[in-house]
């Protein structure tokens, strides 16, 4: 069920925190969701896993296995080894800004495509140690499709979703054509001598440490389709609404602009303390809280099993429970939004976009859900995103960048209204 706007299902005020669309936002049950290993990937999800991002990737895997993998890969994702992309970042955020000078005597600027660019840049730099030119023509496409393809809210698109659940895997791969072998022919023919970026790290550890099981080639290249999709069109989709809010909201434009020039004279271009940057920080945390690029994540219960909740819910049959008999097969939905509106949590004002709710204080630390700020954005538990710390570097160093050096603003008699798809396409 797709509301015609996105927020309008989400409004709990006027619907009540259980209305009859299948999802849960309660925190407590959400972690269980998200962390119990009764619960495992839901059909649709791992045949859609496979498909797009390729068999055997990190994001179907479970258990042992995916333990293994994970903390394999995490070596290349530690706070280090992300802040060591900040030289890499800031010279594709100088790109995006020479772009946006040369065309900015036009009337007005889709700034998405620019965007999407420099996401895709600086994935294929952080990850396989290459320029995006390096690549044929038909790597950005492919790319450029698959963003497509994943905020598509054509009919054929949701019925696949429907039927994602009952078909087998080889007839999903037959059905959609997404052009996902282009990663793994460019990685095979050119990554293998990659050094400096993530699969430099992982093809290269330090033999010292015993502890680790070294990944196989094989298993990095894997990885790649899903690091390249997962870590692109997220990332690009959440700097979208940023945009998207700071064209809307003047007063918080200037003053981030205030504290963005006051940053860079005080430390020089080249050594800009992005995280003690207060209303930056502040501004990224609202919309990655609004406008999470995965609104919700689906599992499906492994065996029965209890889920508990942390406010008393009334059943329709007028029964209060406070925790909820689940079903082997029940098909769960940790609902990323509604928990991120949710106003026992966030406070009256959930639903509006105040950046200062951040630096007022004004947010309680409540359950910790997620690895930032306490929300979902970033999802919780084992599976947690695998590269949520460089989402957070590139976002404030594109929005430094940017909002630097550009005014923001909206085209008269130019409405857009946000739609939510498999992901929460850009508006
Ligand atoms: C704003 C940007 C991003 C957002 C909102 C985001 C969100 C998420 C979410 C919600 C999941 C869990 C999916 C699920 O289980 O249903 C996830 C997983 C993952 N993300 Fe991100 N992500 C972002 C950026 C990135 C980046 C930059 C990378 C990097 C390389 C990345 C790599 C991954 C990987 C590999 C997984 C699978 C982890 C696993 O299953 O163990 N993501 N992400």
């Amino acid at each position: 069920m797709i509301a015609p706007t996105y927020g309008e299902y989400e409004r709990l005020k006027t619907y009540g925190s259980g209305y009859s669309l299948k999802g849960c936002f309660d925190p407590l049950a959400s972690q269980y969701i998200l962390s119990s290993p009764h619960i495992g990937l839901s059909p649709t999800l791992q045949n859609m896993g496979n498909l797009v991002f390729g068999e055997g990737n990190l994001f179907v895997m479970r258990g042992k296995e995916h333990k293994r993998l994970r903390n394999e890969f995490n070596t290349a994702f530690t706070a280090g080894t992300t802040h060591s992309y900040t030289p890499m970042l800031e010279r594709v955020g100088h790109g995006v800004a020479d772009k946006l000078e040369l065309t900015s005597d036009t009337a007005s600027i889709n700034i998405m495509p620019v965007i999407n660019n420099a996401a895709l840049t600086a994935m294929t730099e952080a990850a396989l140690g290459y320029l995006v030119d390096d690549f044929e023509d038909r790597y950005v496409s492919a790319n450029a499709q698959i963003m497509a393809a994943a905020s598509d809210l054509s009919p054929g698109k949701i019925l696949a979703d429907a039927l994602g659940t009952y078909l087998p895997e080889w007839i999903l791969h037959a059905a959609v054509k997404l052009p996902t072998r282009t990663f793994n022919t460019d990685l095979a023919q050119q990554g293998s001598d990659i050094t400096g970026d993530i699969f430099g790290a992982l093809l290269n550890p330090d033999r010292s440490d015993t502890t680790r099981t070294p990944s196989t080639g094989e298993e990095i290249i894997t990885q790649t389709q899903l690091l390249m999709i997962a870590g692109h069109e997220t990332t690009a989709t959440t700097v979208a609404f940023a945009f998207w809010e700071l064209a809307r909201n003047e007063q918080c434009q200037d003053m981030l602009r205030a504290e963005i020039h006051w940053t860079v004279g005080e430390a020089g271009s080249g050594n800009i303390p992005y995280d003690r940057m207060p209303l930056l920080n502040a501004f990224i945390k609202e919309v990655l809280r609004l406008y999470p690029a995965e609104p919700f994540t689906e599992r499906m219960a492994l065996q029965d099993t209890i889920m508990p909740l942390s406010e008393t819910i009334t059943t329709a049959t007028g029964d209060q429970i406070s925790q909820v008999p689940l079903h082997k097969g029940d098909i769960l939905i940790a609902d990323i939004t509604s928990y991120q509106r949710l106003e026992s949590r966030w406070g009256e004002d959930a639903h509006e976009f105040r950046p200062f709710r951040w630096i007022d204080g004004e947010v309680s630390k409540g359950e910790a859900v997620g690895p930032y700020a306490n929300l979902l954005t970033f999802l919780g538990g084992p599976y947690i995103c695998l590269e949520w710390r460089l989402a957070i570097l590139e976002m404030q160093i594109l929005i430094s960048e940017l909002v630097g050096n550009f005014a923001f603003a909206i085209p008269e008699n130019d409405p857009i209204t946000v739609r939510l798809a498999n992901t929460l396409p850009p508006p």
